[in-house]
């Protein structure tokens, strides 16, 4: 895990703009091998598109070989309604960079087999080979896409009741009416954003130190689904200094030292060249057949699947524990 700090809402995000600008350089895509790129909506990404479409503009990246897929959508609400996911992206980012329309993947809380439209959205999916970087925010609560408190860890793209605290929290974009904000909404399981090649996550604010605390000094746990990225083995969180409010002093401390130390040597925690490349193909992209090519990340067993696989005659046979025969202490004690 990889927890970035920096001091302000706008440091954090132009740290990962710009973490994202490089990552797709590096990994050169072109029309057979694009960049996958997970996407999120919520205020704590605008700053993060406002930088990546200055610096569309400013030809310092070409989002022509990028192929996105966000992350929820709200179900119910015209794709046109000006609090749409569809309309966030498009207002915020697609609209504004030469990302093909063929390329951007958005679930459709329309759709009129919901089931289907997220079983269709996993395929596409793997079938451009995965995610290579998921982007991502989180709500108050923890929860990363819509995966509310308590959803499975396991999970994948599926239809989701909102958390009443989610509702809560996206009136104020519903002007501050709670009937009108929608009440379920289509996203990415946890499992689906595990899968993603890395993980980065956008935290700011004090609201959010609760969550950031369960989740980088708690164990994994479903009631803070963010936590599951303690199993991924390269998420990033960055986060400005007002959600490290409820970190402990020496975990703050840690994090900045690594960075530090890092810096020090010239290198920024660099990536396996396996992740930072994505798998290269030649030719058309084959879609990938779930039986062969099984996720980086397994679905959490539980601990005693694992314990219980022994035999049990490798265990140490205990003897029978004696029977108790009350004594005097004094027999215990060799006659002078
Ligand atoms: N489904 C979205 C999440 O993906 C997002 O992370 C969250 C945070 O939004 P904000 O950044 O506005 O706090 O909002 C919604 O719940």
């Amino acid at each position: 895990m990889r927890l970035i700090i920096r001091e302000d809402p706008a440091a954090a995000s132009a740290y990962i703009a710009k973490y994202i600008i490089d990552r797709i350089k590096t990994f050169n895509p072109t029309a057979e091998h694009p960049f996958v790129l997970g996407l999120p909506t919520g205020s704590s990404p605008v700053k993060i598109y406002q930088i990546l479409v200055e610096k569309y503009k400013a030809s310092e990246i070409s989002f022509e070989h990028v192929v996105t897929f966000n992350m929820d959508e709200y179900i119910g609400i015209p794709r046109e309604h000006p609090e749409s996911y569809h309309t966030f992206m498009y207002k915020h980012f697609f609209s504004h960079v030469n990302v093909h329309p063929k390329n951007i993947h958005i679930l459709n809380g329309n759709a009129p087999d919901l089931e289907a439209e997220c079983v269709a959205y996993e395929a596409a999916i793997k079938a451009h080979g995965g995610i290579d970087l998921f982007l991502g925010g989180i709500g108050p609560d923890g929860h990363i896409a819509f995966n509310e408190p308590g959803s499975s860890l396991a999970s994948r793209t599926r239809v989701k009741t909102l958390a009443y605290d989610t509702i809560l929290a996206n009136s104020r974009f519903f002007g501050n009416d709670l009937d009108k904000v929608p009440k379920m909404a289509l996203t990415v399981g946890v499992q689906t954003v595990l899968e993603a090649r890395e993980v980065v996550i956008i935290i700011t604010g004090a609201h959010k130190a609760l969550a950031l605390q369960k989740c980088i000094e708690g164990g994994v746990n479903h009631m803070w689904t963010l936590s599951s990225l303690q199993l991924h083995p390269h998420p990033m969180i960055v986060v400005d200094e007002d959600a490290t409010l409820e970190l402990q002093v020496k975990t703050v401390k840690y994090f900045k030292s690594i960075e530090a130390v890092a810096a020090s040597q010239g290198f920024e925690q660099i990536l396996p060249s396996s992740a930072r490349t994505g798998p290269r193909k030649t030719g058309h992209v084959e879609p990938i057949q779930t039986d062969k090519h099984s996720p980086s990340i397994q679905s959490p067993q539980p601990l005693t699947s694992t314990l219980l696989a022994a035999p049990a005659t490798e265990y140490p046979v205990r003897s029978h524990t004696p029977e108790l025969v009350p004594d005097r202490m004094g027999s215990r004690i060799s006659a002078f």
